[in-house]
This record gives structure tokens, sequence and C-alpha cells, in this order.
């Protein structure tokens, strides 16, 4: 099923979806690098934004998580207009993200690297953090608590004295995620999160991520080029091409869809040489 780029939205979308973009425009210069794009991540849910080289998503992305302002359109976090929310603020309030590089930080160990993350939330001020009040060792050893939980919950809790930069490829991209979960996110946002995963990893993934959104009530949105991931792992895909969303459905429709084969294949159906999987 082919979408229009800006296709009729029943209800009140802002309201009825965790997150909303609204008829979102990006330009640089004279570079349209997104055309008029309409999204909604429903509650539970786990979406997946594709689309060949350039076609888009990063920027999309970007606007999503606040790190670029659309030219155009509005964005909206459980009905509230957040177009003009810093990425910082918005992490705060929900959004969290992976990042395509993995960014931790190396020298850390794996909980303190969640401890770090769980910043927003603790209430302790310089001065008793300074004077080790009472009040502020409480919320450090709560916080390593809840730092404990999140690794056994990605699967490292075996790791939490390990430096960042010691952990496998694997294992650092589950220490991105219980990094994320650590802001209470009530959508995760993950940036090619199987990039260097072995087949075992990946699928042991798609697990996590059903578990993510059924065990905590946290929809999920993914970038990734996998297809066999997206293919496996997704409710629903948005396709975009130069730009404009081309279309969106269940992974049935997007498989079959003939402008989704042609943007990817091109119209010989050789393009890069790859196949929808
Ligand atoms: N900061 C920027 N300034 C100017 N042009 C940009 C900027 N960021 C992206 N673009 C352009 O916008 C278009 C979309 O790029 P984008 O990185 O969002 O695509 P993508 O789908 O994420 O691609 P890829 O899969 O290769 O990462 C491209 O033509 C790109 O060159």
């Amino acid at each position: 099923m082919s979408a229009p780029a800006t296709p009729a939205l029943t209800g009140d979308a802002a309201v009825d979806n965790v997150l909303y973009a609204d008829h979102i425009t990006i330009r640089f210069g004279g570079l349209v690098a997104v055309n008029d794009v309409s999204f909604t991540i429903p509650p539970r849910s786990v979406i997946s934004l594709i689309g060949p080289n350039g076609a888009g998503k990063t920027t999309f992305f970007n606007v999503i998580t606040g790190l670029y302002e659309p030219t155009e359109g509005t964005v909206f976090l459980e009905g509230e207009d957040i177009t003009m929310v810093k990425p910082h603020k918005r992490a705060a309030m929900g959004l969290a993200r992976t990042f395509q590089n993995i960014r931790l930080f190396g020298l850390m160990t794996a909980e303190e690297n969640v401890m770090v993350a769980m910043h927003p939330h603790l209430k302790s001020g310089i001065i008793s953090t300074v004077l080790r009040t009472p009040g502020q060792r409480r919320e450090e050893r709560e916080a390593r608590d809840t730092a404990r939980e999140l690794l056994q919950y990605v699967g490292i809790g075996k790791s939490e004295g390990e430096l960042a930069r010691n952990l496998s490829y694997g294992d650092q991209r589950r220490l991105e995620i219980a990094r994320a979960m650590a802001l209470r996110p009530k959508v995760l946002l993950l940036d090619e999160p199987t990039a260097g995963m072995n087949p075992q990893e990946s699928q042991q993934f798609n697990d996590f991520v059903y578990r993510v959104r059924d065990e905590k009530g946290i929809s999920v949105l993914l970038i990734e080029h996998d297809m066999s991931v997206i293919m496996k792992i997704s409710e629903r895909i948005t396709v975009l091409d130069r730009g404009t969303m081309i279309a969106e459905g269940t992974p049935d429709d997007i498989r079959n869809n003939q402008q989704v084969i042609e943007a990817y294949l091109g119209k010989t159906g050789t393009r890069e040489g790859k196949r929808l999987a």
C-alpha cells in the first residue's frame, strides 16, 4: 500500500499518539532533505524508518530528537508541542536515543555510564552533592541499584564493573540502550542498533525490543539498514525516498510495494545490487 506524502490522519493525531510529527519540511539551502512528511508513533509500538542512502532518514530523526529545527511543521510529544524544545530537555521529557556511532564514556564502568544518564531525574543539588548529605547518599545508592537493574535488564548485569571501552561491540550497544532507558523514556529512538552485531545478537535484539515494548510500555523507533531485521521486527514501516514519504505499511505491504522496490533497486531491479529481504 503506498501512502501520499501527507496522509489524512483521523482523530487527534497529536493526542492519540506518543509522538506526532506534523507536515515536516527541512531545507538546507536549495536542497529539500525532508518534504512535507507526517509521521506518528502510537503507544507501545515498534516502528521503522527506512529508505535508500540520502533519503532523509537521519535528518528526520534529528528533527524528532531536536538537533534540527524544521523549516516547516510541528513535533508533538504526548500532545505537547516540542518543536522548539532542546534535545537534552526532550530526552528528560521521554524521548531517549542511541547513536549510530556508539557514544559511551569509555573510561567509566558500565554502571557509571548508566548512573550519569540518570542525572536529569536526580533531585540532589550541587551543595548536597559536595557535602554528601544523607539524602544525597541515599539517592546515589538508589541510582546505583536502578543502574544495576537496567544492566541486568539489557543482559549485561555481570559487566557492571567493566570499563565501557572493554565491552564487546554488542554489549556496548546494550549499554547504550540501558543508558537511554535510564531516562525512563516513552519513546526509544534507536539509530542503526544492530550495526556490527552477529546474527545471534541480532535475533536476541529482536526479542529484547518486544520485551521493552510489552514489559515497559515503551514505543521503539528504529532507523536500520539491515532489511532482514526491519522486516522481522517492525509493526509498521515508513519509507522515505529523496525526502518524500513513498510508502507506509506492514512489512508485507512494504516488501511488495513497487515504488519501494524501485527506490531501493532502481527500475531495472539492480541498483546497489540489493534485494528487499
Ligand atoms: N547538515 C546538512 N547540511 C546540508 N545537507 C544535508 C545536511 N544533512 C543532510 N543533508 C542532505 O540531506 C539529504 C538527506 O540526508 P540524510 O543524511 O538525512 O539521509 P539518510 O537517509 O539518513 O542517508 P544515509 O542512509 O546515507 O545515512 C542528503 O542529500 C544529505 O546530503
